[in-house]
């Protein structure tokens, strides 16, 4: 059995995102885990992933490298406090902001390796950085701050 990832602790209510929720059948469902002190997403992508025929197109890296990080700086902040994510009180994360730089084409058809690092903690807000390598290569770098969310998240 393959260890759990940090996106089957997610409650059913935030399991639908588009990028990370298990429960969105349309999705791209990443699954991260910790490899030491990196957070690891693999994903192939598929064709209608296509920027420029047998490139990848650079929103879904935007979108790897975003649920990525979320879900990281959950697991780093469980991890900080030795719980299991399953554990209450939950830490749920959203993106406050989204930084990416493509370095070179990526190419479809082969399997991406994103790996995080948390650059901070402070309060509710987690810095991770993470890179998106194909081939061994990296073509995409990324920073993310992930705030938590607070209580009656998105009423106006
Ligand atoms: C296990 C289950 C897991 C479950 C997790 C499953 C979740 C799936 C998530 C998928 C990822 C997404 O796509 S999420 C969807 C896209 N994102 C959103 O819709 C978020 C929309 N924005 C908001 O709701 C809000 O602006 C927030 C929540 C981001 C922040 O508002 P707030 O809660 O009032 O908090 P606030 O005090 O303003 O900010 C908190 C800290 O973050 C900083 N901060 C806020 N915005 C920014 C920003 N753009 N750039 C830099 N830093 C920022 C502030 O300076 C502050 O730092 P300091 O002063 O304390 O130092």
């Amino acid at each position: 059995m393959p260890e759990p990832a940090f996106q089957d602790y997610y409650p059913e209510n935030v399991s639908h995102c588009y990028g990370c929720g298990s429960l969105n059948a349309l999705g791209l469902r990443i699954r991260t885990r910790w490899e030491g002190d990196e957070s690891v997403t693999r994903f192939t992508p598929r064709p209608e992933h296509t920027a420029i025929p047998g490139f990848v197109y650079g929103g879904l890296l935007a979108s790897l490298v975003d649920c990525h990080s979320t879900g990281t700086a959950a697991a780093a902040m469980y991890r900080q406090e030795g719980r299991a994510m399953d554990t209450l009180p939950a830490y749920r994360f959203v993106t406050a902001s989204l930084h990416v730089d493509y370095l070179a084409p990526t190419p479809l058809g082969v399997e991406l390796e994103v790996r995080g690092r948390v650059k901070r903690i402070e309060g509710r807000k987690v810095v991770v950085e993470a890179t998106v390598s194909a081939l061994g290569k990296v073509t995409a770098r990324g920073e993310v701050v992930a705030a938590q969310m607070r209580e009656g998240f998105g009423q106006v």
